[in-house]
């Protein structure tokens, strides 16, 4: 969290770069940025007489006024959501009132978490918790926390800006707007400088996850269930504001799922997933494993599970060739032939 302390710490040019916005800040209370440098109060004793008589603040006013300014520029463009680059969860009970079989799991950002168990066992109730960044006041009595700290509770009312942004199965557009018309309009609202090159950057991004290619005119709302989950996960990767993604079931949505969790985690986010699909719990850096309400275990995944991953890969292929096949009208052959054939 930001604080004047650790902006104390900073060189103007350190301020500048992770916060430009703050140059008009500097400007309207005309401090001199002599020496960027200097940290603030370096160049705070360094002024003349005359100087000092033309700011409003001292020093210290000066500091808190400039974390506020910051902090009301992040909000406004939704920025300080990425400062969360720890989420912690914290036991409760299950659905018997018994106290969970851990006590603080630890998730940071860039992390895949897969959730596992039966239906019914609690996988949304442990979503819900963390988009409610439950306080012990949901029926699981769990807490979680961010970076450490008891989350504020803007993160439960603020409506554009959320903690977890939602992936579902079933993803329609109803807009009648082109791909590029779509992808501007939410690059507009996010009020980002270099909209353009974001722009492309989602629709090749996406277009590399579908698994039939799209124009940059096609509408929305004709785009198929892999298209749009394509272009709704390279839009939530590289434009969404949340931290933390929620991915319910990506198995059967036609999309290059490896990929996907790829660039949502490259963008340094915590990515929750649940799923019965082995491939994609092995692809999280640990699993949760939930019943009865309760998580009963987090488990590592271990390098002979990585490479189980890769054998999985090898079926996985195999069952997409012949799908492929049958599409094409194509007899299907013995596996034992697509088995030494293919190539992953
Ligand atoms: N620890 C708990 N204490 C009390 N109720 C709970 C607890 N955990 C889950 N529940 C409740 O149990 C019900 C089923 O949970 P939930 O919908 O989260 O299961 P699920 O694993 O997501 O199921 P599915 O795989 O079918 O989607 C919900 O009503 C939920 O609120």
């Amino acid at each position: 969290m930001l604080n004047k302390n650790k902006l104390k710490k900073l060189t103007i040019k350190e301020i500048l770069e992770k916060y430009p916005y703050a140059e008009s800040f500097f400007e309207e209370q005309q401090f001199p940025l002599k020496d960027k440098e200097n940290r603030i109060s370096e160049i705070f004793i360094s002024l003349s007489r005359e100087e000092r008589e033309d700011l409003v603040y001292n020093l210290d006013e000066l500091l808190s006024s400039l974390t506020s300014y910051i902090k009301n520029m992040q909000e406004f463009l939704g920025e300080n959501d990425s400062t969360v680059g720890l989420l912690s969860i914290l036991a409760g009970k299950n659905k018997q009132g018994e106290k969970e079989n851990y006590q603080k799991l630890d998730i940071k950002s860039g992390e895949i978490i897969s959730i596992v168990g039966p239906t019914g066992s609690g996988k949304s109730r442990l979503l819900a918790d963390i988009e409610w960044t439950a306080r012990g006041d949901t029926p699981t009595e769990r807490h979680i926390l961010i970076n450490d700290e008891v989350p504020d509770k803007k993160w439960r009312f603020s409506g554009g800006k959320k903690l977890v942004a939602q992936l579902s199965q079933n993803m329609n557009f109803v807009m009648d707007l082109s791909v590029m018309e779509f992808l501007n309009l939410h690059a507009e609202s996010r009020l980002i400088d270099n909209q353009k090159e974001v722009v492309q950057r989602i629709f090749k991004e996406a277009n590399q996850l579908a698994g039939e290619q799209f124009a940059r005119d096609a509408q929305i709302t004709s785009l198929s269930g892999g298209q749009s989950r394509a272009l709704m996960i390279a839009d939530t990767a590289i434009l969404s504001s949340s931290p933390i993604i929620l991915i319910d079931e990506i198995e059967n949505a036609g999309i290059n799922r490896e990929k996907a969790l790829e660039l949502l985690v490259g963008e340094e986010k915590i990515v929750l997933m649940a799923t019965h699909d082995p491939i994609l719990a092995l692809m999280g850096d640990k699993r949760i494993i939930i019943n009865n309400g309760g998580i009963i275990d987090i488990i590592e995944t271990s390098s002979e599970e990585k490479e189980l991953m890769q054998e999985l890969k090898v079926l996985d292929k195999v069952l997409t060739n012949l799908r492929e096949d049958l599409r094409y009208g194509n007899k299907l052959k013995k596996l034992s032939h697509k088995l030494t054939a293919v190539n992953i």
